[in-house]
């Protein structure tokens, strides 16, 4: 690193399924975490040989997913707190028995002088006065660890947000984790955690990060869930650089990694073709600015918050389409250029576009605003330009893979309530999905805009905003812990009341 700049790396690792069927010995479950780990030694040492200061590995990335909690016991390792002592695995190896995945993380740091985030499994025992103890009397977390270019454990995370893994229990601290570099304040969080205030929000505006680290195991989900697509639209939202790694297993659409910083992807990595699963690994390596603040850090040059415009009555024309669980309300581009405006709720969208030629395809104009339930239960706004998944116009929000339209000009705003707005392009290429090169568009305070159009044609133009802060209704009344179970179900019922109308 210099004063300006430092060099960052992600691994895109494409790990083989161990034997989940069965509980297997530790020496067994070793002997798996050892392949990956040989992986992951030739990353590291392929990216010391490109002077790179930290690298990033995916979530899932030694124990792979899909494990029961009894499966994955002999994956897991006690993870020492970094806060309460200080502890480097490759120099002290034998201070906690059962260590060997952190010793070798640890020496892949030292022998390499960088920083490295891995994610692994944490076994915590209870203590004798823990009145909520998971039956089998210990806690199992998915866990990031961080190890300086010394080889000393600086930060672990425990993941908050869980999606769907059983077998892990979710941070009983809660705590979004920061740590500090000579080349920036980094926050680190895994995966879905990216959907949610906790830990994002309290990274951004309490600890101030500018860069965050991202081992993840996301499942590209069209049209605003597309790995590379939504992570880079959120470095750019927040003004951050935003290091993710993710698993490879195209078959069950694991897939996109990338290198981003607030102007765009500076590296990204996307192949969708399932060839044999362990040819898909692969290193990324960009030089990236250092950045001292984020978007919404006080006085950021970046941090605006729009005002609402009131909203609009719908004109003819409006029509509805299901969008990844959300009934979004669309209205067609039918001439090659114009203008248009939709609205949904209090949300307003507002488009200007040109297309080069005639549409031959569909494309619509899409307005959303209020709460997704769909894998994950959190208050969005979005507003978005799509093409169609066929020429009927309730395939609107299916997430179309492939375009033959190309745009020479495009303009997006909203009336969005919140600046947690990520700017989101998605086009179409020879891989399937392609991002924007950062040179043709521009994103400021809820507008997004490409003065000349994309040279490739267009999948979906969109600004995804989260409401994190209005999620807090949702716990605050139904999941209050105060309340009686008989209360919290007629509160749930009347929520759903509430969605179902
Ligand atoms: N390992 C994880 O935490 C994955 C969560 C990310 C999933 C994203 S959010 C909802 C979408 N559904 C998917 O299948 N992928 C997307």
């Amino acid at each position: 690193y210099s004063d300006q700049t430092f060099r960052a790396a992600v691994y895109e690792h494409a790990p083989l399924p161990p034997n989940r069927t069965i509980v297997v010995t530790r020496q067994e479950a070793l002997d798996y975490m050892r392949k990956n780990l040989e992986v992951y030694k030739t990353a590291t040492e392929e990216a010391h040989g490109q002077n790179v200061d930290i690298i990033v590995f995916p979530e899932d990335g030694i124990t792979y997913n899909g494990h029961t909690r009894k499966s994955v016991r002999p994956y897991l390792e006690y993870i020492p707190d970094p806060k309460q002592e200080q502890w480097n695995p490759c120099e002290v190896p034998d201070r906690y028995s059962n260590t060997e995945v952190q010793y070798t993380l640890s020496c892949l740091a030292k022998n390499n002088s960088l920083w490295i985030v891995a994610n692994m499994g944490d076994y915590q025992p209870c203590q004798a006065d823990d009145t909520v103890c998971p039956a089998d009397g210990h806690y199992q977390f998915n866990t990031d660890v961080v190890y300086d270019s010394n080889g000393t454990l600086i930060a672990k995370y425990h993941k908050i947000n869980l999606f769907f893994e059983f077998m892990f229990d979710p941070s009983t601290s809660k705590e979004a984790v920061s740590f500090e570099t000579p080349f920036g304040t980094f926050g680190v969080f895994t995966c879905f955690d990216i959907l949610f205030r906790n830990p994002v929000v309290v990274l951004m505006k309490e600890k101030e990060v500018s860069n965050i680290v991202f081992p993840t195991a996301w499942m590209d989900t069209p049209p605003f869930f597309a790995a590379i697509q939504f992570h880079s639209a959120v470095a750019a939202g927040f003004g951050i650089n935003f290091l993710a790694a993710n698993m490879h297993n195209p078959q069950y659409r694991f897939q996109g990694s990338g290198i981003y910083s607030p102007d765009g992807a500076v590296a990204y990595y996307y192949n969708n073709s399932v060839k044999g699963q362990e040819e898909g690994g692969k290193l990324l390596v960009s030089e990236l600015k250092i950045l001292r603040n984020n978007a919404l850090s006080h006085n950021s040059p970046m941090y605006s918050s729009k005002k609402y415009n009131g909203t609009q009555a719908m004109g003819d024309g409006v029509f509805h389409a299901d969008t990844f669980g959300d009934n979004f309300n669309y209205i067609l581009l039918t001439e090659s250029s114009g203008k248009a405006r939709v609205c949904h709720n209090e949300l307003c969208c507002k488009a200007t576009y040109t297309s080069r030629d005639n549409f031959t395809e569909m494309f619509a104009l899409g307005a959303f605003d209020g709460l997704h339930t769909k894998e994950g239960t959190f208050y969005i706004q979005v507003c978005t330009i799509l093409r169609c998944k066929t020429l009927e116009k309730s395939s609107c929000g299916q997430g179309s893979r492939v375009s033959n339209t190309y745009f020479t000009q495009l303009a997006l705003s909203g009336t969005f309530k919140t600046p947690y707005t990520f700017p989101e392009i998605l086009l179409h290429g020879e891989n399937v999905f392609d991002l924007a090169p950062s040179t043709t568009w521009s994103y400021n305070a809820g507008s997004m805009e490409a003065k000349n159009g994309f040279e490739q044609p267009l999948l979906s133009f969109s600004l995804f905003s989260r409401d994190y802060d209005n999620d807090l209704r949702l716990t605050s009344s139904c999941g209050n812990p105060k309340l009686t179970i008989f209360t919290q179900c007629l509160c749930l019922l009347s929520l759903l009341f509430s969605v179902l109308s």
